[in-house]
Parts: structure tokens; C-alpha cells; sequence
């Protein structure tokens, strides 16, 4: 494996990468910088905390150092925490060269974004909803000239979920340059390929990291295979023996709904366990101080809906536990992709109920991987089984009696006015909010 400088990096730049820990290049480095270096598009598929950013950070900084101005780069990414961590990324390996980033997402106040927009940062990284609400309402910044476009979880940005990218990646791709280099990464690009090859219009360089399995081996994958009721008390049960046993730990769950997300945070609280929650229907300022809260490990649990499974690089996440099974591979991809990174230990636990089996099945398929049985002493669990139920009950009591159903349907309604789909004269517009997910 040859270092950093035999890819084409300059010495500082190199300097800098060692400073952070970041000595050898790994193969998504190895294997795509020389390609982007060399002025070609590039599409990088590999694992979960394998290195994607830095693979597309560094060039950019060595581009950008021979010949700096603004705006040179833009990175789109599908959450507003990834875009931070874009940045930060960017910020750390670019301050020898005084960097100017600016970090453009939604929930955060226009006026001072447009206002950063308009200084010529040198990096521009968004999410696609709010860059593209600046492009139709100002024209006080350009990125006509920009050299490097970046679509990172690049799947995840093309893919029609329950956030909507296509039409703001129109307006954005609208407004940059036809002769650019575009690069596009994620863990699970494979799907949607053909897609991706579109935007990256010259032949892009293409690179998987080859191996039967799709997740890392240094990941122990469990299963606990448990009826409905009885899932809650085993995931107390879990989370009791883990404070038990390992005194430096941090752990994921991931839950499908906010609401779910909510009960679950405060049942587990009402347990004294120090859990924090993130899910879209809070504001995005209390997500980064409770994203702050759980990275700094104040908070040893963080409870998080899908909105926290892609990208996110926390290095103590020892312990990943899928409190739903996810419906679709690619989402358990990303979600036990939270552990185990950079070549660290970590262990995922899946609770599996009996409607949920086809579902492990084609995760293991996708996978190439079979989950073991986790054990767990079951008589530990019904004995607290009720005392489970019961909290949990009172706690959706307790939901229930805040507006918190109330502020997901304006929430929603928000969303469709923003999308142009809310009438307010149609007698069915309750029935079009159906099916827009939590
Ligand atoms: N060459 C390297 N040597 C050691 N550590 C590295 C190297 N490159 C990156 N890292 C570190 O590895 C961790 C994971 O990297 P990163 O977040 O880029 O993963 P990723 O491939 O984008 O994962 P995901 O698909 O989950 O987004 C980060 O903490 C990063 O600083």
C-alpha cells in the first residue's frame, strides 16, 4: 500500500492528514484519489466507515491549493449532521490553507447563510432542499465556475424515500457548470447506477471494494428473535448488562417512527439510563446539541430514527441495536454501519420479531452474511417484563397528553405547502398527507 504522497498529495497536506491519526491511505483512497487527481470523475463504493470522506476531502484540498478561489467545490449529502461533519472534515485537513466553508441547511436562519453564500466560501456543503431554496430566491452568489461536485450517500440523494431530493437536485445541477468533475460515493451505490452515471457525465472512474460481504468483519451481527410485547423488555435487559459490564460504552438504537423514537427515549430514562434522542420532528437545533450531548458521551444512548443511519462517524458507538428490523437492506447497511469503523470492534443486534423473518432473509442475502443468535438469559427478561409494559404504557400516556400528534400533522402540512402539493380547498387533502412518513 504506497502513502499519501506517492497518490499526489503535497507535503503540508500530508503534514496535516498525519496530525489526525490519518497515516496510510485506505484501498477507497488508494484507489480513487490518483483517478480524481488526475481530472476524471469518479464513483466510489465501499463499507461503512472506510474512509469515503477523506477520499474526496483531500483531492478537493490539493486542487484547491494550487489554484484557490471561491466557490470551488460543492458536496450535497441527504442529512443537515452530515453536513457538519462534511465541514469539520474539510475545515480540519484545510486550515493550513485558510479554508472558507459554509454549511447550508434547512432549519437554520436564511438571511446569514445568504449572507455566507455571497462571501465566496471555498466549499459549499448543503442539503439539496435548502441550497435549492436559495438558488430560486437569491441571485447574489454563482457557482458557475465551480471544479468539483459531490454527491455524498450519493444513492441516498437519487433514491424517491420519504424526503424527496429530485426536484432540488434539478434546480441545483441547473446552475453549475457542464464542465466540472463529479464525484459520487456511498456504501450501497450498486442499485442505483445507472442513475448516478447521468450526473457523472464523462465516463466517471469506477470503484467497489471487492469482498462477498457488504459489511466489515470487524462487526459481530446478532439476532434476538422476540415477540412484539416482549421486545421492550428486552431491550432494557440488553442495555442493563451492557452498563454492567463495559463502563466506556455508547450505544445506537434505531426505532422507525419519531413517536416510537420519543416513548422509547423516555421509557428508557424513566429506567435512569442516560439516553437522548434525534428524529426529524425536532428542531434542528436540539438535534446538533443532542448529537453534541451523545459525542461527547454526557449521554451513553442515543434513541434515532433513520435520519441518523447514514455517515455519521462517532468512533466510542461500540454497540448498534436495531429496535425494528429495517425493511430494506441498504437501511441496515447504513444503520449497523455505525460501528465497527475504521477498523474498530463493534456489535449489532437486530430484534427480530416473527412477522420480521422474510425480512432478516433478504438482509442476509444482501449481506452475504448470516446473523448469529445473541443469547440472553430469558427468564432474566420476564421478570421484568411488566414492570417494562407498564412504564412504557405510562409513558405513551404521558405522549399523549402533549401536542405532540398535533405538531407532526402541521409538520407534515409544512412539508406539502413546501413541496407545492397542500390545497387548501381540496376536501382530500387529509387522504394526499397519507402515506408521507414520519
Ligand atoms: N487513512 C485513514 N487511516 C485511519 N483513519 C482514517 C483514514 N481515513 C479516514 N479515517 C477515519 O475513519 C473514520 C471513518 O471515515 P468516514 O466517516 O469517511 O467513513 P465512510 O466511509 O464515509 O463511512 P459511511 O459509509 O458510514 O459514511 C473517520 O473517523 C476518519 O477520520
Amino acid at each position: 500500500m504506497g502513502d499519501f504522497s506517492s497518490l499526489g498529495l503535497s507535503d503540508w497536506l500530508v503534514k496535516q492528514c498525519k496530525q489526525l491519526g490519518i497515516n496510510k491511505p485506505t484501498p477507497v483512497q488508494e484507489n480513487c484519489m490518483p483517478a480524481i487527481l488526475q481530472g476524471r470523475d469518479c464513483m466510489g463504493c465501499a463499507k461503512t466507515g472506510s474512509g469515503k470522506t477523506a477520499a474526496f476531502v483531500l483531492p478537493v484540498l490539493q486542487k484547491l491549493s494550487e489554484d484557490p478561489y471561491g466557490i470551488f467545490c460543492l458536496v450535497l449529502t441527504p442529512t443537515r449532521s452530515l453536513a457538519y461533519q462534511i465541514a469539520e472534515q474539510f475545515r480540519v485537513l484545510g486550515k493550513p490553507l485558510g479554508l472558507k466553508e459554509c454549511i447550508i441547511v434547512g432549519g437554520m436562519d436564511m438571511v446569514t447563510q445568504a449572507l455566507e453564500l455571497s462571501n465566496q466560501p471555498h466549499v459549499v456543503v448543503a442539503t439539496p432542499g435548502r441550497l435549492a431554496d436559495h438558488i430560486r430566491s437569491s441571485n447574489t452568489f454563482s457557482m458557475k465556475r465551480i471544479q468539483f461536485l459531490i454527491l455524498d450517500e450519493a444513492d441516498r440523494l437519487l433514491e424517491q424515500g420519504c424526503t424527496d431530493f429530485t426536484k432540488d437536485l434539478e434546480v441545483i445541477l441547473e446552475i453549475l457548470p457542464a464542465k466540472r468533475q463529479t464525484m459520487l460515493f456511498s456504501a450501497t451505490l450498486t442499485d442505483t447506477l445507472q442513475e448516478l452515471k447521468s450526473i457523472a457525465m464523462n465516463e466517471p472512474f469506477f470503484w467497489e471494494s471487492k469482498s462477498e460481504t457488504r459489511t466489515v468483519e470487524e462487526l459481530d451481527q446478532r439476532y434476538i428473535l422476540t415477540p412484539e410485547k416482549v421486545k421492550d423488555a428486552y431491550l432494557v435487559h440488553l442495555i442493563q448488562t451492557f452498563t454492567d459490564e463495559h463502563d466506556d460504552w455508547s450505544i445506537i438504537i434505531f426505532t422507525n417512527t419519531c413517536k416510537s423514537c420519543q416513548i422509547l427515549t423516555m421509557m428508557l430514562r424513566e429506567f435512569n439510563f442516560p439516553t437522548i434522542s434525534l428524529h426529524s420532528m425536532m428542531k434542528q437545533k436540539q438535534r446538533f446539541a443532542n448529537l453534541a450531548k451523545f459525542k461527547a458521551s454526557v449521554y451513553k444512548i442515543l434513541i434515532a430514527t433513520d435520519v441518523a443511519a447514514r455517515g455519521l462517524d462517532i468512533p466510542t458507538v461500540q454497540v448498534v441495536i436495531n429496535h425494528n428490523t429495517p425493511g430494506l437492506p441498504k437501511i441496515y447497511i447504513h444503520r449497523v454501519g455505525r460501528t465497527a469503523r475504521a477498523g474498530r470492534n463493534g456489535v449489532s443486534i437486530t430484534l427480530v420479531t416473527q412477522y420480521d423473518i422474510h425480512l432478516i432473509h433478504s438482509i442476509e442475502e444482501q449481506i452475504q452474511t448470516k446473523l448469529k443468535e445473541y443469547p440472553v438469559e430469558e427468564k432474566e427478561v420476564l421478570k421484568i417484563l411488566t414492570q417494562v409494559n407498564v412504564t412504557r404504557r405510562e409513558c405513551e400516556i404521558k405522549l399523549e397528553s402533549t401536542d405532540f400528534d398535533e405538531k407532526k400533522e402541521i409538520n407534515k402540512r409544512k412539508q406539502l405547502i413546501l413541496e407545492g402539493k397542500f390545497d387548501i380547498n381540496s376536501k382530500t387533502r387529509l387522504e394526499s398527507m397519507k402515506g408521507l412518513h414520519a
